[in-house]
């Protein structure tokens, strides 16, 4: 085997966001940049060297010829195990269960999620640390500062069997490659959290009863084994479930604006009495029931409230988290059940340590993510089948399971608005909302406000983050939220949140978009959108 040893120089734009590297495909293209990517990972993670590495991805277009480079990568690094899904696919939650259940240090998941795939689309790469959780603040740091002083980057010369070819490979004297199924592993883990039976009685009860929408991206292949062949279902309730590199042309994003037709079918009288759909990587889930969908806020609200019918969890639950934008309603419930309530900056790598440690075993984002402690990403087909066996615990509908909670414990009514805006004109919104938080407090549009700008310490490592978005609060239970996106790959997108508390004896039955235009037009004129940018039409409603 001849190692090379490749001279390069540093890219300046390979710091990781939310979730990992993503950029256009056609950056990822250029010479060196995945390699000097890569590298900068095996030179921060020295303890890969001698030890078990998975690697998966969405099947998103280049994904292969990446899974490619990083084999030949790892061998040169000294990496003595592959672990890879048969043609370098895996979901991203089956991807972190198997470096846990492996036993591996780490794992490289070749995911640019949801965002557009195809040759003009995005790519990108993320690091997830033993025990399959993402890299944490710390670490992407150290990864960023290495991609700026990197020389050179090993790459090992060998030939390399075909990727679909399950079973064990020699790659040299020192590395064997594993090329696994995908799928089992990841089924065999949903069959221990739930009880299967009972589901299987709630989906065979009518034809009809529930659907699935993989948006031809990697879960339908994960959601045909879980739901038809596991439990029975009719292969008609799988929609796009076979998986395309560039998703058949959408943006597989499970939300109400990108996944609109899937949305429509629950409108009709003849609807289903279940939705539940997934994003590019499988890690997202949107819950939808007859004419209605379910904000990703009150989902995990519902879940932790209702967490006793769901056998991985029942009698276990010590504490829960959200992510700062996340709607208080995880909250409310938290107190109920008198166990504590992490806020956390967006972003799953938050999580991670308080699963790792044992104080939290469910958690979530209002962006289409939920999960518990099965796993350290957050998991969309696990989310689906919650709301399977709480409808077949509770024999009741998506809409009695939703009232039923609001009249317990009040509602939180919740909205994201989204701004595309150019670079400049997101930093200086931004700018402009920092001069509320040096004052605290203030007073606009009729309301008294308290402003701040969210910090937040992991308790367990005690690392600080600081501007993770800036929060106003009114002394009436309402909320408003500001942060920039960190997973695009263009300019800049601005994310409002927007969130208001009512009692359970108040009226929680009021539509969504009335209660919340107050709080619109305030963030508008607290963020100064009009004359700052010009546009105050928000990009995606969701
Ligand atoms: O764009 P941002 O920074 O707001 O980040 C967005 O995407 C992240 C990654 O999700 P996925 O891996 O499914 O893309 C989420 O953790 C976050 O809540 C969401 O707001
Ligand atoms: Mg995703």
């Amino acid at each position: 085997m001849t190692i090379k040893v490749i001279e390069t120089t540093p890219f300046s734009d390979q710091k990781p966001g939310t979730a990992g590297l993503r950029e256009s495909v056609a950056r990822f293209r250029e010479p060196h940049y995945l390699n000097n990517f890569i590298q900068s990972v095996f030179d921060s993670v020295p303890d890969l060297a001698g030890a078990r590495l998975v690697i998966g991805g969405d099947g998103r277009h280049f994904n292969r010829e990446a899974a490619q480079t990083l084999i030949r990568m790892a061998v040169a690094n000294g990496v003595s195990e592959i672990i890879l899904g048969a043609d370098a696919i895996l979901s991203t939650p089956a991807a972190a269960h198997l470096v846990a259940l492996e036993g591996a240090a780490g794992g490289f998941l070749l995911t640019a999620s949801h965002n557009p795939g195809g040759p003009d689309g995005d790519f990108g790469i993320k690091f997830n640390v033993r025990g399959g959780g993402q890299a944490s603040a710390e670490l992407t740091d150290r990864i960023h500062a290495r991609s700026l002083q990197i020389r050179e980057y090993r790459e090992a010369h060998i030939p390399l069997p075909r990727l679909d070819d399950i079973g064990l490979h020699s790659l040299s004297e020192g590395c064997r490659l594993r090329i696994v199924d995908p799928v089992n592993a990841h089924a065999d883990l949903m069959e221990s959290q739930f009880d299967f039976p009972a589901i299987a009685r709630w989906l065979q009860a009518r034809p009809g009863r529930f659907l699935f929408d993989a948006m031809h991206a990697v879960t339908g292949p994960y959601a045909r084994e879980v739901f038809v062949r596991r439990l029975g279902g009719d292969d008609s309730l799988l929609l796009n479930a076979s998986p395309r590199e560039d998703f058949a042309g959408g943006h597989p994003d499970p939300n109400p604006v990108d996944a609109a037709d899937f949305v429509a079918r629950f409108a009709t009288a003849d609807a289903p009495d279940l939705g539940g759909a997934s994003d590019g990587d499988g890690d997202r889930n949107m819950i939808v029931g007859p004419g209605r969908m379910v904000s990703p806020c009150d989902s995990l609200a519902i879940i932790c409230a209702n967490h006793d019918c769901i056998p991985g969890l029942a009698g276990r639950l010590k504490g829960v988290a959200r992510s700062m934008p996340t709607s208080r309603a995880l909250d409310t419930v938290a107190q109920a059940l008198g166990i504590p309530c992490h806020e956390t900056p967006t972003g799953w790598r938050f999580f991670a340590s308080l699963l790792d440690a044992g104080q939290i075993q469910l958690c979530g984002e209002e962006s289409f993510g939920t999960s518990s402690d099965h796993v350290r990403e957050k998991d969309g087909l696990w989310a689906v089948l919650a709301w399977m066996q709480m409808l077949a615990s509770h024999n009741c509908s998506v809409d009695e399971l939703l009232e039923r909670h609001w009249q317990r414990f009040g509602r939180h009514y919740f909205v994201r608005h989204d701004h595309a805006l150019s670079s400049e004109q997101g930093d200086a919104v931004m700018a402009h909302l920092d001069q509320h938080t040096d004052r605290g407090r203030l007073t606009l549009g009729g309301y008294e406000l308290s402003a701040d700008s969210f910090s937040y310490t992991d308790p367990i490592s005690g690392h600080t983050v600081t501007r993770q978005g800036i929060r106003l609060h009114t002394d009436t239970g309402g909320r408003i939220v500001f942060r920039l996106s960190g997973t695009g790959t263009q300019g800049a997108t601005l994310r409002i949140y927007l969130e208001q508390a009512v009692a359970a004896d108040a009226d929680w039955r009021q539509d969504r978009d009335g209660v919340l235009e107050p709080l619109s037009r305030l963030a508008l004129e607290a963020a100064n959108l009009r004359k700052l940018c010009g546009e105050t039409t928000p990009t995606a409603v969701i």
